[in-house]
C-alpha cells in the first residue's frame, strides 16, 4: 500500500486526526525489536480454515520458523478447521499447528457455521493475552503480517485493536493481477456503509480484511457475528466498546488471496448488509416495523436461479459464556470486562440479531434451486 501517511487532507477531520498517529507500517516493527516489549505477554495466532490445503501449511510453517523459532514472539498457532473436506487439518498439523475442529470447541453449544463462528471458537480454544487472526488462503503470506500487527499492541498500551491495511490486487483466471482492483465487497458495500453510518471508521483502509489482532479481554467482551458478518460487526462494536483512539492499523504491503465468485460475494454482501442493519437498529438509529428478509435470489448466465439464506446469527461475548475462565486469567488490561460469577451454560448461546432475526446458521455455498 503506497502513501498511507499522506492522505489526511482528503479525509474528514475526525478521520484525518486519527489516521496519521494510528497508522504505521510492518517495517516499523522488526520482530527482534518487539521481544523486549513482549516480556511475559503471550501471543496466539488463530487461523480459520475451510478447505485451504494449498496454503495453510506454508502459512503455519512461516510463522513457526520466523516467529516461534527465530524470534519467539508467538506462543501458539491454532488452526480452526471449519468443516474442511480436504487435507487442511493434515497439512496444518504437519506444519506444526494445533488443529481444533470448529464443532469440537465448546461442544455443548448449538452448532453455528461460517467464518465468524470459526473465529469465536478459535478465541475460546486459544490462551494468549493477544490474539492475532489471519486468513489461511493468503497466497503471498509473510510473517510480517503477524509481527506487524503485534507492533502497536506490544508497544502502545492504549491500543487494543489493530487491523491490517494493504493493497489488494484482483488476479484473473489467466494469473494476471490487476493492481488495486481486489476487495470488491469492501469497495461496493462495506466502505460506503461505514462512511454513511460510522464515518469514524472511514480511515480503515481494509475494513473487511481478515488480518487483525487484539487484546483478549477486548475480543471476549464483544459479540461475534457468524458467517462473513464478523469483521464488519467487530469494527462497529469495538468502536463503541473501546473507542477510535484504541484502534490502529498497520500497512502490511500487498495481500493476495483466493477470489470467490461474484455470486458468492453477493451472498457475502448480503450478510454484511444484515450485520450493518442489526447494528443500526441496536444503536437506536433505525426503527423498523419488521426485520429485513434474509433470502437472496440470484440468477446465473443460463437463467437458473438459486435462493440462498444470507441471514447471520451471533455469538454472545465469550466472557459471558466462560465467566469462570475469564476471571481466573490474570488481567492484561487495567479494567477487564465484567463477567458473571457462574459459567452461563444455560443462557442462550445463539443470540438473534436485534430485532429478532431467525438465527439461521447459513452456509453461503448452500443454495437451493427454486427454478
Ligand atoms: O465457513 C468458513 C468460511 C471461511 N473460512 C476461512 O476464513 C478465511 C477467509 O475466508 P474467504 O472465503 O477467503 O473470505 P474472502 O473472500 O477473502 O473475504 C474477505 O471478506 C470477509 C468478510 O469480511 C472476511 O471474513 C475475509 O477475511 C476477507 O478476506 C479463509 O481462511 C477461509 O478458509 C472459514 O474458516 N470458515
Ligand atoms: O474483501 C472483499 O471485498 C472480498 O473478499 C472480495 O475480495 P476480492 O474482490 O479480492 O475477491
Amino acid at each position: 500500500m503506497d502513501g498511507h501517511s499522506h492522505p489526511s487532507r482528503r479525509l474528514p477531520a475526525l478521520v484525518g486526526d486519527w489516521f496519521g498517529p494510528h497508522t504505521s507500517a510492518a517495517a516499523d516493527w522488526p520482530p527482534h525489536t518487539l521481544l523486549p516489549a513482549k516480556g511475559a505477554t503471550t501471543v496466539s495466532v488463530v487461523l480459520p480454515a475451510r478447505d485451504e490445503q494449498e496454503t495453510v501449511g506454508g502459512i503455519v510453517a512461516a510463522i513457526r520458523r520466523d516467529l516461534v523459532e527465530d524470534v519467539p514472539l508467538v506462543d501458539e498457532i491454532i488452526v480452526v478447521d471449519s468443516r474442511s473436506t480436504d487435507a487442511t487439518a493434515v497439512r496444518a498439523t504437519e506444519a506444526g499447528a494445533r488443529v481444533v475442529s470448529q464443532d469440537d470447541v465448546l461442544p455443548g453449544l448449538p452448532s453455528l457455521s461460517g467464518k465468524g463462528e470459526a473465529l469465536w471458537k478459535g478465541l475460546a480454544a486459544s490462551t494468549g493475552d493477544i490474539v492475532v487472526y489471519a486468513d489461511s488462503d493468503l497466497r503471498n503470506f509473510g510473517s510480517h503480517f503477524i509481527s506487524g500487527l503485534l507492533g502497536p499492541l506490544l508497544t502502545q498500551p492504549h491500543v487494543h485493536f489493530v487491523k491490517g491495511a494493504y493493497e489488494r490486487p484482483l488476479t484473473g483466471p489467466d494469473g494476471v493481477a490487476q493492481r488495486g482492483a481486489g476487495g470488491r465487497v469492501t469497495e461496493l458495500v462495506a466502505r460506503p456503509m461505514l462512511n454513511l453510518y460510522w464515518p469514524e471508521l472511514a480511515g480503515f483502509v481494509q475494513p473487511l480484511g481478515g488480518e487483525y489482532a487484539a487484546r483478549r479481554e477486548v475480543l471476549e467482551a464483544v459479540p461475534f457475528v457468524t458467517e462473513y458478518g464478523v469483521e464488519f460487526g467487530l469494527l462497529v462494536d469495538l468502536l463503541q466498546h473501546i473507542g477510535l483512539d484504541a484502534m490502529a492499523q498497520v500497512d502490511l504491503g500487498c495481500r493476495e488471496h483466493s477470489h470467490q465468485s461474484t455470486a458468492a460475494l453477493g451472498r457475502m454482501a448480503g450478510q454484511i448488509m444484515l450485520t450493518a442493519w442489526s447494528r443500526l437498529e441496536r444503536q437506536g438509529r433505525i426503527v423498523a416495523s419488521e426485520p429485513p428478509a434474509t433470502g437472496l435470489l440470484q440468477f446465473d448466465a443460463d437463467g437458473n436461479t438459486t435462493l440462498s439464506d444470507v441471514g447471520v446469527a451471533e455469538r454472545p461475548p465469550l466472557a459471558s459464556v466462560l465467566g469462570a475462565r475469564a476471571t481466573a486469567r490474570p488481567p492484561a488490561m487495567s479494567s477487564p470486562p465484567p463477567v458473571p460469577a457462574e459459567p452461563s451454560v444455560t443462557s442462550p448461546m445463539v443470540l438473534p440479531l436485534a430485532p429478532p432475526m431467525p438465527a439461521l446458521p447459513a452456509v453461503p455455498s448452500a443454495t437451493e434451486e427454486v427454478a
